[in-house]
Formats: C-alpha cells, sequence, structure tokens
C-alpha cells in the first residue's frame, strides 16, 4: 500500500484513517467514510483498486469535478476514466468492461441506466470496489439531496460481493444512518474523522456595502493574486457576483464567474480557466461548492451570511485543500438576516422550513461570536474542541472587554417584561423610546423600560443581544417562520441579583458594530498571512525561487494542456525550493514526487532546479525543513549546531544508527555518554532539523502513558524548573523523557499531530534494542513487532565495528549466542533482524557479498519495514560504501525502492 502511494501519488505516509480504510476495503468491507474536507478522502477508493489491480467504480455527483480528477489522476499514471452524457469517446464503456481502467467514474443516473450486461462483464474482469462519493446527497436530512442517488441501492443487489463505500465531508447521525440504509451497507466499517481544518484561519467582519469596502477588500485580493494564490469569492445573490467580478476587473485583477443562470457552457469554460490557474479569482455563488477540488485555493472569502453553517464549511472548506496555511473571511451586514424568508421559500413541509430557519440561525450566530470560531464549528458538528483555537480571529485579536452589566439588565429586563413573545426588534425599539404603532398598540410605552437605552444604536444593543445569546443568557426558538427571543434560566439569574442601581459586573466584547468600525479593519487580520502562502518558511532567495517554479509549473502545464496542480502541489515546489535536489533521487524522495512526475518531467526539473539556483546563488541540496511548513505556529530556527552535534544527528537521523551506538561508535577518541547524545538530538530537533520523533521516543522509552503522566506533573508544577517535575513523577521517570516531552510540546501541531490515538494505534513495534513489554506501549511506535527478542538468540550475528573511515568491517560472533550477551555495538544488525518477516532466512553467514541492483532488490524484499544504510552497508560488505549508495541512488530514481525515515524499502 505504501509503494502504490508513494509511486502513484508521491507521498511517503497515508493520513489519519486512510490506511485503515484502505485495508477495510481490501478485506471485502463495506465502509462509511465521514471526513473532513480535503482530509484526503478521495485516496481511500483510489489506492485499493491499483493494490488489487482490479477496477473502482466511483460515482460522483457533477460532470466537471469527475472531469477534474480525471485529468488530475492521469497526470499519475492511472489508468482512468468517466462515463456519463458529457464523454463523447463512445470506446470507454467497452475499455471498462475489458477491465482496461483502474478508476471509471461516473454519475449516479448513468450507473443506473448502465445494462446488466456491462456490470457482469467488469464483475469478470474484476471490481474491487464500488464508492459513493458525496454520499450525503442520498439523505433527504441532508443539504444537497438528489433524487437519483435513492436508485443506486439497485446496485447492491448486481454488486452483490463487492464492497461499497460511502464518503462525506457532512454528515450528522440521521443522514449517516440514511447513507447506510440507502446504499444497503452490511456490517460497515465507520471511520468518522475530525471536522477540523486546522490550516484554516477563519474570521468574519460585519461590513457596509459601498466603496470604500470594496477599495479594501481588493487590495487584500491583489496581495492574494501577486503571490499566486487563488482566491473564491462566494455571494449570496447573482447581482453581488456580477459586481464584484465588475469591479475586480477595473481594478486590473482578471476574475471568473459562476452562477446558476450563466449557460452551461460559459460556466465549464470558467471552472476550467479556474482550475488551470489561467485567472486566479472566481466570484460564483454556492453553485461552485461541492467537490471543487482545486489543491492551492488560499483565500475563500463570504461576501453575506451563508444559508447555513453546513454550507458555510463545505464552501470554506474549499480552502487550502493541500494543508498549506489559507485563510477564511466571512462579510456580513445586517440585512443578510433578513433573508430567511428566501431561504425557506425553497421549503416543502413545515419540518423543512423550520430546519431551513434553524440552519440560518446558526450561521448568523457564527457571524456574531465573540468567542473562538473554530470551537463553535466543531461543536456544531457534534465534535469537542478546546475553548481557544489560536487560528481565528477571535482567537488571535486582542479584544477589548467592558463592564455591559447595566446595558444586559436593561436589555434583558425588557426582553423579560415584553413576555418574551418578540423577536430583538420590538424589545430594543421599546428600549430606544419608539412610539411606532406597534409599540403603542401593544402598550410597550407603559414598561419603565421604555427609552432608557435610547443613547445607543439600535445595531449596538442588537450586537448586545447576540453576545448574550451566544453566552445562553438569551434563548432564541423557531416558531414556525418566526423567531422569539426570551430570557434563559442563566439570564433570570443574573436579572435576579440586579437592582435598578446596582447590577453585577458582566464583562463582554466591544465589537466593531458596537463601536462602528465595521470597515476599518476589513481583512487586515491576516496580513500577514496573505502576505505569501510559505513565506514563512522561505529565505528571500528560496521565496523568489518558489515563485519562479510555480511559473515553470504552469508553462509545463498549459503545454500538457492540464491543470499546474496535477503536474504537482505547491506544497511539493515549496519543497523542492527549500531543498534543491541535484539529483534524480532526492527529487523523487521529495513528498509528492510520484513515478509519473520523474518519467515525464523529472530531467525538465532538474534542469530547472539547477539553472534557478545558480541564478540565485542558492547551493543545491540545501537543509530541507521537516516541521510541516503547513502550520505556521512552529517555524523552525535551524540555528547552527557544533559540528559533535550536527554529526551525532547525522548519525541518528540519516544514517538509522542508535543512541547506544552513537555513544560508544569506535570511531571516536573516548565513549559519551548516552544522554549526552540524547542532549544533541534534541538540540537539533529544537534548531528545526528533521526529526524522527516516533523512533526517538522508542529508543527513550517515551510510551504514552509516560508522557501524559510528565504532561500532569508539568500542569501542576510549571515547566520552568525540570527538578520540581521529576519529584512530581514515579522514580523510573527520567529527565531525558522529561526533555523530550517539554519540546514535543513546545514545538507543538508538527510533532504532537502525530500522537493522536489513532496514530499511536497505528504505530506498532519498534526497531531499537527495547524489551517486548516496553515496546508494546511506546509513545511512537514505528514498525511491526515480527520478531521477539527470543527468535534473536538463535540468530547468527555478526558485530559490526567501524574503522578509521567510518566503513563498517563485519567480524564474527558464534551464531547460538544471545544478541545482549554478544556484542556492544551490533544495534543496526538488530534493527534489521528484528524488522525481518518470519519468512526471512533464519541465520547471517559470514560473506563477503557483493551488492547488484537485483541482490539488493532480493534482499531487501526481506524486510517489510525497510532497512538501515548501514545494515545495508554491513551486509553487502564485498562492496565499497559509494558504490552501494550509488545504486541505491538509482534504484531510488527509478522508483524501484523509496527512503522513509532514513530506511530503505522495496517499492
Ligand atoms: N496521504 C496523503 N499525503 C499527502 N497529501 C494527501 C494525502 N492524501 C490526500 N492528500 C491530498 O489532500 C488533498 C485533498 O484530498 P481529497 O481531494 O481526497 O479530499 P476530500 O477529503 O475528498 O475532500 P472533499 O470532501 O472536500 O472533496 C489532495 O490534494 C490530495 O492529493
Amino acid at each position: 500500500m505504501e509503494s502504490v502511494l508513494k509511486k502513484y501519488f508521491g507521498y511517503s505516509t497515508f493520513r489519519p484513517y486512510q490506511k485503515e480504510i484502505v485495508e477495510q476495503i481490501l478485506d471485502g468491507r463495506d465502509c462509511l467514510v465521514v471526513m473532513a474536507t480535503g482530509s484526503g478522502k478521495s485516496l481511500c477508493y483510489q489506492v485499493p483498486p491499483l493494490v488489487a489491480k482490479k477496477t473502482a467504480i466511483v460515482i460522483s455527483p457533477l460532470i466537471s469535478l469527475m472531469q477534474d480528477q480525471v485529468m488530475a489522476l492521469k497526470q499519475r499514471g492511472i489508468r482512468v476514466d468517466y462515463l456519463s452524457s458529457a464523454q463523447t469517446d463512445s470506446s470507454v464503456s467497452q475499455k471498462a468492461e475489458r477491465g482496461e481502467y483502474d478508476i471509471l467514474y461516473m454519475t449516479p443516473e448513468k450507473a443506473c441506466v448502465l445494462p446488466p450486461s456491462f456490470w457482469s462483464r467488469l464483475l469478470i474482469a474484476g471490481i474491487c470496489l464500488l464508492a459513493v462519493d458525496e454520499a450525503h446527497c442520498i439523505s433527504e436530512w441532508g443539504h444537497d439531496f438528489r433524487v437519483e442517488y435513492k436508485r443506486l441501492d439497485k446496485l447492491r443487489n448486481i454488486l452483490s460481493n463487492v464492497p461499497f463505500v460511502g464518503l462525506t465531508a457532512t454528515a450528522t447521525e440521521k443522514v449517516r444512518n440514511d447513507i447506510i440504509n440507502s446504499l444497503k451497507l452490511k456490517d460497515t466499517y465507520v471511520a468518522v474523522g475530525s471536522f477540523d481544518r486546522q490550516n484554516l484561519f477563519y474570521g468574519v467582519k460585519s461590513f457596509n456595502r459601498g466603496s470604500s469596502f470594496f477599495d479594501k477588500l481588493i487590495q487584500e485580493i491583489s496581495k492574494y493574486v501577486e503571490n499566486s494564490c487563488s482566491t473564491i469569492i462566494y455571494c449570496t445573490t447573482i447581482n453581488d457576483v456580477e459586481q464584484i467580478s465588475k469591479s475586480l476587473h477595473q481594478a486590473g485583477i482578471r476574475a471568473g464567474m459562476y452562477h446558476g443562470q450563466m449557460a452551461n457552457k460559459a460556466r465549464e469554460e470558467s471552472h476550467r480557466s479556474f482550475i488551470r490557474d489561467e485567472f486566479l479569482v472566481m466570484v460564483a455563488t454556492v453553485a461552485f461548492g461541492m467537490g471543487i477540488d482545486k489543491p492551492n485555493i488560499r483565500y475563500v472569502i463570504h461576501y453575506g451570511c451563508p444559508k447555513s453553517l453546513e454550507s458555510y464549511y463545505q464552501e470554506s472548506g474549499r480552502c487550502g485543500r493541500d494543508g498549506i496555511a489559507s485563510v477564511c473571511w466571512l462579510y456580513y451586514s445586517r440585512s443578510d438576516f433578513a433573508k430567511a424568508d428566501y431561504y425557506c421559500g425553497e421549503a416543502h413541509s413545515a419540518d423543512q422550513r423550520r430546519a431551513i430557519m434553524e440552519s440560518f440561525i446558526c450561521a448568523q450566530h457564527y457571524c456574531m461570536l465573540t468567542s473562538c470560531r473554530r470551537s463553535y464549528l466543531l461543536n456544531y458538528f457534534g465534535e469537542n474542541n478546546a475553548d481557544r483555537c489560536g487560528n481565528c480571529d477571535n482567537c488571535t485579536s486582542e479584544r477589548k472587554e467592558n463592564d455591559m452589566s447595566r446595558e444586559s439588565f436593561l436589555l434583558m429586563g425588557c426582553i423579560q417584561a415584553c413576555g418574551g413573545h418578540y423577536g430583538l426588534n420590538l424589545p430594543i425599539d421599546t428600549l430606544r423610546g419608539s412610539r411606532s404603532k406597534k409599540i403603542l398598540d401593544a402598550m410597550l410605552d407603559k414598561l419603565p423600560f421604555h427609552g432608557l437605552g435610547k443613547n445607543l444604536s439600535a445595531n449596538w444593543w442588537k450586537a448586545l443581544a447576540h453576545q448574550l445569546i451566544s453566552r445562553d443568557y438569551l434563548v432564541e426558538t423557531v416558531r414556525d417562520m418566526y423567531k422569539t427571543v426570551s430570557v434563559s434560566s442563566k439570564g433570570q439569574n443574573f436579572l435576579s441579583s440586579c437592582t435598578p442601581d446596582h447590577q453585577p459586573p458582566l464583562y463582554l466584547v466591544v465589537t466593531s458594530e458596537m463601536t462602528g468600525d465595521e470597515n476599518k479593519e476589513a481583512g487586515e487580520q491576516d496580513e500577514e498571512l496573505s502576505a505569501s502562502a510559505g513565506s514563512h518558511i522561505f529565505s528571500q532567495a528560496e521565496e523568489e525561487l518558489y515563485k519562479m517554479l510555480l511559473g515553470e509549473r504552469t508553462k509545463l502545464a498549459r503545454a500538457r494542456g492540464t491543470a499546474p496542480y496535477a503536474i504537482c502541489g505547491d506544497q511539493t515546489l515549496q519543497k523542492i525550493a527549500l531543498t534543491r535536489p541535484s539529483t534524480k533521487a532526492r527529487l523523487a524522495n521529495i513528498d509528492g514526487v510520484n513515478q509519473h512526475l520523474m518519467k515525464m518531467y523529472g530531467d525538465q526539473f532538474l534542469r530547472c532546479i539547477q539553472l534557478l539556483s545558480q541564478q540565485l546563488n542558492l547551493p543545491m541540496d540545501g537543509e530541507s525543513c521537516t516541521q510541516s511548513p503547513l502550520v505556521k505556529k512552529a517555524a523552525p530556527r535551524l540555528e547552527k549546531l557544533t559540528p559533535a552535534k550536527l554529526e551525532a544527528w547525522k548519525m541518528w537521523q540519516e544514517g538509522g544508527f542508535t543512541i547506544q551506538r552513537i555513544a560508544n561508535y569506535p570511531g571516536r577518541a573516548a565513549p559519551i555518554k548516552e544522554q549526552t547524545v540524547i542532549e544533541y538530538l534534541l538540540e537539533a530537533a529544537r534548531d528545526g532539523h528533521p526529526f524522527d520523533w516516533p523512533r526517538f521516543c522508542v529508543e527513550i522509552g517515551l510510551s504514552k502513558e509516560v508522557f501524559s503522566n510528565i504532561q500532569e506533573a508539568i500542569a501542576k508544577v510549571g515547566k520552568e524548573k525540570l527538578k520540581p517535575i521529576k519529584t512530581e513523577l514515579p522514580e523510573d521517570v527520567t529527565y531525558p523523557q522529561i526533555k523530550a516531552s517539554l519540546l514535543m510540546q513546545e514545538l507543538g501541531a508538527g510533532v504532537l499531530s502525530s500522537s493522536h490515538p489513532l496514530s499511536y494505534e497505528k504505530h506498532r513495534g519498534s526497531n531499537v534494542n527495547i524489551d517486548k513489554q516496553e515496546r508494546s506501549d511506546c509513545l511512537f511506535q514505528t514498525e511491526e513487532k515480527h520478531h521477539t527478542t527470543e527468535s534473536l538468540t538463535s540468530t547468527g550475528i555478526i558485530v559490526s565495528s567501524g574503522d578509521k573511515n567510518g566503513r563498517t568491517v563485519p567480524e564474527i560472533n558464534g551464531g547460538s549466542k544471545s544478541t545482549k550477551e554478544s556484542a556492544p555495538c551490533n544495534d543496526d544488525l538488530l534493527i534489521a533482524n528484528k524488522r525481518r518477516k518470519s519468512n526471512a532466512p533464519e541465520a547471517e553467514k559470514v560473506e563477503f557479498r557483493e551488492a547488484t541492483e537485483s541482490s539488493i532488490l532480493s534482499w531487501l524484499e526481506n524486510f517489510e519495514n525497510g532497512v538501515a544504510l548501514a545494515d545495508i552497508l554491513m551486509h553487502f560488505s564485498g562492496s565499497t560504501k559509494e558504490s552501494i549508495i550509488e545504486l541505491l541512488t538509482d534504484m531510488e530514481a527509478e522508483f524501484l525502492i523509496f527512503r522513509k525515515n532514513s530506511m530503505y524499502k522495496v517499492m
């Protein structure tokens, strides 16, 4: 599976859940996959056909979406096509029947009208799965119901033994059950991932439509365009789409339009040009939503409050799908909130109308929120999250708070006095002393609150009301088409502790609506983020190189008639700009570089990298930054390490040596302490050098349990001093373990994300010499457990020592001796032995083996999880180090092997 992943997609690791899902599908099990937008659901159905060498059928709701996917997959060397009314090539169907495709996309309409003979022939040729993408369309409870989806159950009878897979990014419990029932899924493996899109910044602003707002918006968008970043502006009306497009054109920004009243051809053309980066801004209605799969959209603007949080999540989910930090701003004005009637017009029943109203109210609350936006969004989808995400406007900006106890008392008191029968307008008008007919008829002018709030604007009071709603002092209830506002029990408690002269303090945020600064801050906050998607990880020259590479990729794509992102992703180009590989092997090892890319454009890329790097005076094969460039928070310091530290780090990270081996390395004048080696390594990690945390945790015995104990101790006594932390912990917890935990905490997202419970479950086994029990609960575990220590004792041992040049020289040790007794410096061999599959040859015979392409390949095949360079050198001791490395390099460039975490594996 991993070989397929690297070979076709260029990635060396699966994202959370992907591997499990692929395994289940390959086992023939039905699956329901509910994972965030952009989380990589497609890969779950794209990998199995390449592993099983049978066709995958994918049902997809939109022709344009299928065409995009087909275009991108073809660039990966995958045999793929689609069937729909738009398909002009009549041979596709026959080729499909002969099993000539890895993946065949089709619309639900097409799937339902294909004759039984098509399916029986395909069954004979071999089908490995039927995937239903955007599966929420099957449910009337979903926000995008499509009646044709309901008829897909017919296929279940025809393809009774083929695993069915439903995939969606938005599905409530009700919708999930609907999908399972409608598709007749059996014994379903349900994978529900987090909805959190960590790389997205969420922000909201209220605004006044007008030229000053437009000017600011255009300035903002220009910055993205200058940095070759794509933007989508979602509007709620066609009128807005046209007006904004016009303003952009007048400002000299090329932008496309997409809405329901455009002719099909014009819409397709617009979509096509955007996907191909022919223009970088798309102004659209929600018609341009589901399935838009351009990975490098950096900015999504909502111009007006969306109709529901579901659609907001879907549309903002088009942003940053490649995982690079991206920005979503929502601009709303109060007039948007009056659109409830308009949206309710779509309803077919009273229930549906209520559901639409409720969704719309939640979207309004999202707009007015003063607390963490991500937390609110995730809660809405039933997921708990920390109170503050640190990556939304409410978490990042310093908000001024004032004591608004008197105003809250007046507003809640007035709402209460009005009997809780009205929406917000009437109580607020009463407070502001209105003498309108409605107020006089209801005798609200007789209330003691009448006129007490006339010094503040109606919008000010509404902004206060929304804060009180979001803090549960007030509740909104939908009755038929109307909503009413009343005081909650929390609000009652507050009121009962108030007198007209005294109210307990109630600090609330002073929002821009309260200060009347609506347009002042439009888009200002993300200025830093918008400057350039990758600028924080680049030097100036590297940034220049990155932009040049983007340009070269565009040229290449135009020449091939495809989209630039289909050649390779922005993230891959970022890594190329950072590392500037000089050889095919180094280029091939970059995440996102697949075999097809190497074959088609490898030489061209290498020439271009070399030329541009020379122009910019950048050395080739620069230091790579493995801290994810996606999350802005953890930018590496990359300070210079002393030679001793750098050497230790290189031996460990690149050479695959253990800490013990480095401490006792024979080439050293005198051994150093293992603890010193650990310090060196931690320093390298802190300085942003690539670092294999899972292996490190295994080596220092930092289990999940120890890690959480240390976290608890830190929470209790702080992190300033080590001693108090140590005192809090059981005696066997070591200082290195504490230091490593502190550093992991400090480095944050990039490191700790891998401690997700699932990745912990996934990473079993170990490649170092610690006992079985210890290994079983390590925090980060990287390898499968194939061998126990016991099985090693029967193995013949080669003890390695090194000559002055660091070359390994084999020595013979008795075949029956225990590993532990036999050698202080045989860790590398232990690594290899432990990784060997149970059917691997029993004993190492001491021979001076020669390395050839085939001898290396056939030996590596015995090691499912790969072999470190040191092991390979030791095993093929009949060849020189240089010749072995040259061979490995060639094989890597040819995609015969691949290197992951310093281990070489057969592809
Ligand atoms: N294991 C991986 N490593 C790196 N990138 C990946 C991996 N899996 C998927 N991706 C990339 O993530 C991006 C989003 O993936 P994909 O289109 O499958 O998302 P999705 O979950 O189907 O989203 P949506 O529901 O919004 O359509 C793609 O550019 C894809 O190539």
